[in-house]
């Protein structure tokens, strides 16, 4: 049994429009087809790399080469409205980038792939996981949550981004992404990912901010059966790490690593736990 969320009072009823349409609509609405870069042997084990809001691709460019020099097929992936990933108007429902990275692997000729995903990434991974099993062989789910806060916290982001442009939110957005100590050590690499987030469309990054206002997800993590590692940052003020012990305690079989010195980007913060971890558990369960 899932333990009631307390942050989540408005959460805990099943969302029956979402639930149908996914029934009826597993893939979601029409697929769009994601841009994406590989790297590492092309006959090994796929690792699909997902990404957080507002984030694109070279966000795991701590984890590329060291998953791909481990003998992975290694894709990252910009979400919809994201990156370089076309912008299809909104709002998204997380159905949505979960229909266009099964289409993607499709586009690959891989049935079923290694999920790593941080936040968004995690919360489509874990709607993935959980309604279309046969396409997920193990999940990390990364600085991630069912319930990142009030759902019109979320929609009141989107309607910052709509009216005044992802800018608006970059400079909030990279505090939580690390920590005060870490940007003072590394102002380039902070500016770097502030423009990131800056660069973001903002009709891809509010339509984004929708699809978690609405996602229901606490109710279908015990049906997750791929194998499971959650990992959280110490420090991450949009994820804490309560958020994964949650997780952690709903997926059957599932196991919890916090790391320290870890704000929301933990794989950039602290490259060598993460991608220790995600080897440990990725080379673990073949
Ligand atoms: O990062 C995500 O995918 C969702 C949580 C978030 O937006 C963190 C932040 O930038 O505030």
């Amino acid at each position: 049994m899932t333990e009631p969320d307390p942050t989540e009072p408005d959460r805990t009823e099943p969302d029956r429009t979402e639930s149908d349409r996914t029934e009826s609509d597993p893939a979601g609405s029409t697929p769009v087809d994601l841009h994406f870069t590989e790297h590492g042997p092309a006959d090994g084990p796929t690792v699909l790399l997902s990404g957080s809001l507002g984030s694109n691709l070279d966000m795991w460019d701590p984890q590329a080469e060291p998953l791909a020099a481990a003998g992975f097929r290694v894709v990252r992936l910009d979400h919809r409205g994201h990156g370089k990933s076309p912008v299809p108007p909104g709002p998204y429902r997380l159905a949505d980038l979960a229909g266009d990275a099964t289409a993607l692997l499709d586009r690959l000729g891989v049935r079923r792939a290694h999920w790593v995903g941080l936040s968004l990434g995690g919360m489509v991974g874990m709607w993935l996981a959980a309604h279309r099993p046969d396409r997920v062989a193990t999940l990390a789910l990364c600085c991630t949550s069912t319930a990142p806060g009030p759902p019109e916290g979320w929609l009141d982001r989107a309607a910052t981004v709509r009216a005044e442009g992802t800018v608006a939110i970059a400079d909030a957005a990279v505090a939580r992404w690390f920590t005060p100590g870490w940007r003072a050590a590394n102002p380039d690499r902070t500016a770097h990912h502030r423009a990131m987030i800056a660069a973001t469309p903002a009709e891809g990054y509010a339509s984004c901010c929708t699809a978690i206002a609405t996602m229901r997800l606490t109710g279908v993590l015990p049906r997750i059966t791929a194998p499971t590692l959650v990992l959280s940052g110490a420090e991450d003020p949009a994820t804490p790490p309560d958020h994964g012990e949650r997780i952690a305690r709903a997926v059957p079989g599932a196991a919890l690593e916090v790391v320290p010195g870890a704000a929301h980007l933990g794989n950039v913060e602290q490259p060598g736990r993460f991608t220790a971890a995600l080897l440990h558990h990725l080379e673990g369960n073949p």
